[in-house]
């Protein structure tokens, strides 16, 4: 029996109740009685609508099925379109126009750099993330595959002078290519001074050079004579060359130079969506708290690391003294947007005057605006937006209804928390099929307001199987990037939003890189999200930020948009090509390895959403490499299993029989863990393997083919029965 306050006709879960009022609306200049007298009537306004977008969903999606069934050729595609406008799918397109957002933060209009996701209910990541405006460029090739390990340079257990001669190389060649001296190399540095206001740099052979563009030199700490960073900055982002000559890596150097600082994370997504396990008021007031302390600048964590125990804090801003004398002043945390969940969940954490659940989106919104009010108001001695901007990322909207019921919402919490309009400003994540197609539409419901677009290319595929469930077999999971709808989609984006006027306004984002451990391939293909015209682009780790910000020093991501800006082109015909499969191509063996890799993904990731309450993994597939596993990457695998058992490539006996084979595997990949409980001991009763079984056999009938229904409903049950860990820190 949950415990609930009454509060007018509303009913609020005692433990976010006691957590709005004692923590997040002191001194936040909102009363409690005008918080809830308000928070009620906007529920009681837009319920109806949101209710009726999810009925429209739905009722689109009927008709695409039966057309489908009805055996219409995809391949006419004039018929095909005609059918989706006709349905309402297809949107008339606005006229042309161009966003006019303002307040926003130089991390979003005038940095390009990397955009870092973290899971917002772990504060030891969270903090991490935040933090990951710096990070070290040693570190992050150190203990990455960037560096190869031959010739003895592999990483140990102590320190490998061979694979930090590799690491200091690699830094080295990226200052010459991004801060070269004039004629020679940093490797041949012995001595960086200021003098006259400029970096002078002695080199081995008694030759004194300066950088061949003195103006990247912006500062230093320390004394002119010996200073101990030199502050350049190349493309609108810094790098700090840190000198200690009694560090021991600093004297093993003939300049002292012990590392290089890169500016790293710009952008951070606190993410309370598809990277968190969120079912109840209990994991919200968790999340909640997290995302006060940040904003607040207050939030800190103890942990044990190495054998010691960490404290953990919002780092300072970062102050360096000027060629002419002056402080010069860097943020020291990246700039925090606040993902909240989309339009489709609802929760019992609050119900309403009829004792139903409230939609959680209506919730997040003015939850997460309330507590980065705080900001706002400069409540917070580390400020977040110089700009007095909120910035929340929506997620999984369809089509431009969608989009303008955020901006009504988002109107409403502005007048009811006092903040002046267009303060929340809003990131679309462009992962539906119907917000692809629509996407100018889209953008316009929100022109005041729009502080981002990104391709999340994850639940896209998930929606783009879904979508065409009834059309046919799909391709194979590792064939969808290739495939010409995602090439299209990813092209549209940026032109759509180059269109849009979005420079100067806004990011146009690109999708995570989802092998946490392949660094040295992220190094080699990261990069052409930029050259495809991406000022920011998704990572799942701050070494990741580290490495991918490389990308931002060798690609001017200004001048890319710039020549791109010319040539916009309708690519909707593309867009709407299914990728489906001709399955004469697969042998036996090909089908047995796309469902056991599916089948693995899936009850890896599952078995730690339910027991643990964790909500981003790295789980490692059929080929042993560990993958970010999230509720997105769950959609498409379990859409993929879904289509396929629907048109007969394969059984459903053997997709059981798959799950229960790599459910073994899982439980060995595990069995370090003692307290993991095997899903193989017991298949019937174990509630994870059973979750995944259902998102894969009732995947086809999940609404837009999503996954957190079932996780929702999973995870509160085995909270119900307490055979839950509580393991998110
Ligand atoms: C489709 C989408 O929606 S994508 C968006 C959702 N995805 C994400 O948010 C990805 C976030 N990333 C993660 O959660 C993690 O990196 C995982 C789950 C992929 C891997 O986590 P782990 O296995 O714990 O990573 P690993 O052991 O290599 O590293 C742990 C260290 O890295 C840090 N770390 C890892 N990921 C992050 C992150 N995203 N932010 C901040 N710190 C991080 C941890 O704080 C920890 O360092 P610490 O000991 O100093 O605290
Ligand atoms: O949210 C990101 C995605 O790829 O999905
Ligand atoms: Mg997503």
């Amino acid at each position: 029996m949950k415990d609930y306050v009454n509060i007018g006709n509303l009913q609020i879960a005692s433990n976010l109740y006691e957590f709005i009022n004692l923590k997040a609306l002191p001194e936040s200049g909102v009363s409690s009685d005008c918080f809830w007298r308000d928070f009620e009537s906007l529920i009681t306004d837009l319920s109806p609508e949101n209710q009726s977008l999810l009925a429209k969903r739905e009722d689109i999606q009927k008709k695409v099925d039966t057309w489908h069934k009805e055996n219409q050729k995809v391949e006419d595609s004039a018929s095909y379109q005609a059918f989706l406008q006709g349905i309402g799918y297809l949107e008339p397109e606005v006229k042309d126009f161009n966003v006019s957002t303002q307040n926003v933060d130089d991390e979003v209009v005038t940095q390009s750099g990397p955009q870092l996701v973290v899971p917002a209910d772990n504060a030891r990541y969270a903090l991490n993330a935040a933090n990951a405006r710096w990070g070290s460029l040693y570190d992050s090739l150190y203990g990455t595959d960037v560096i190869n390990n031959e010739g003895g340079a592999e990483p140990g257990g102590s320190y490998n002078p061979l694979r930090g001669e590799k690491v200091i190389a690699y830094a080295k060649d990226f200052l010459d290519q991004v801060a070269p001296l004039e004629n020679y190399s940093h490797k041949e540095a012995i001595k960086y001074t200021i003098i006259n206001k400029g970096l002078s740099v002695t080199l081995n052979n008694g030759t004194v050079v300066g950088l061949l563009e003195p103006t990247k030199f912006e500062g230093y700490q320390g004394f002119p004579e010996e200073p101990s960073a030199i502050l350049l900055q190349n493309n609108g982002l810094h790098v700090e060359i840190q000198i200690d000559r009694n560090h021991p890596i600093g004297q093993t150097d003939d300049a002292g130079v012990k590392d290089l600082l890169m500016e790293s994370a710009t952008t951070t997504i606190m993410d309370c969506e598809d990277s968190v396990a969120a079912v109840d008021a209990e994991d919200k007031v968790l999340l909640y708290g997290n995302l006060l302390g940040l904003m607040k600048g207050e939030l800190s964590t103890s942990f044990e690391k190495n054998g010691t125990t960490v404290t953990r804090t919002l780092n300072e801003d970062r102050v360096y003294s000027s060629s002419s004398g002056e402080d010069i002043t860097l943020r020291g945390r990246s700039l925090m947007f606040m993902r909240n969940v989309g339009h489709l969940m609802t929760t019992d954490a609050i119900l309403d005057k009829d004792n139903q659940e409230i939609p959680e989106g209506i919730m997040d919104g003015v939850i997460t605006s309330l507590i980065a009010k705080h900001d706002v108001i400069k409540n917070s001695q580390q400020k977040n937006s110089t700009k007095g901007s909120i910035y929340i990322v929506k997620p999984k909207m369809h089509g431009s209804e969608e989009v303008a019921f955020a901006n009504t919402l988002f109107n409403r919490i502005e007048d009811m928390l006092g903040l002046a309009r267009y303060t929340i400003k809003i990131g679309v994540m462009d992962e539906e099929r119907r917000t692809t197609l629509n996407l100018k539409n889209c953008i316009h419901e929100v022109k005041e307001r729009i502080a981002f677009i990104n391709t999340g290319f994850l639940d896209r595929t998930g929606d783009e199987i879904h979508t065409s469930m009834e059309a046919g077999p799909m391709i194979r999971k590792k064939d969808m990037k290739g495939s010409n709808w995602l090439r299209s989609y990813e092209t549209s984006n940026v032109t759509i939003g180059l269109e849009t006027g979005l420079q100067g306004h806004a990011q146009i984002g690109k999708g995570m890189w989802a092998m946490p451990e392949l660094m040295n391939a992220m190094m080699e293909q990261k990069g052409s999200q930029l050259e495809a015209g991406a000022n920011t682009a998704w990572v799942p780790s701050p070494t990741a930020a580290t490495l991918h910000v490389l990308h931002y020093h060798h690609i001017d991501v200004h001048s890319v948009q710039n020549k791109l800006v010319q040539q916009p082109q309708d690519f909707r015909a593309n867009i709407l090509e299914i990728p489906l499969a001709n399955n004469s191509e697969w042998s036996p063996s090909d089908i047995q390895n796309e469902i056991e890799n599916n089948a693995q993904g899936i009850l890896g990731y599952v078995v730690r959403w339910i027991d643990f309450g964790i909500g981003c993994s790295k789980v490692p597939d059929i080929n042993n490499i560990g993958l970010m596993e999230d509720r997105a990457t769950l959609r498409i695998s379990s859409q993929h299993l879904a289509n396929w058992i629907h048109h007969g490539i394969v059984t459903k006996e053997q997709v059981l029989d798959a799950m229960k084979n790599m459910a073994k595997i899982v439980d060995k990949q595990n069995a370090g863990d003692t307290e993991y409980r095997p899903m193989s001991v017991d298949y019937e009763n174990s509630i994870a393997f059973q979750a995944a079984c259902e998102l894969v056999f009732k995947g086809a009938e999940q609404p837009s083919g999503y996954t957190e229904p079932i996780l929702h409903r999973r995870r509160a049950e085995a909270k119900a029965k307490d055979l839950v860990y509580n393991d998110k820190n």
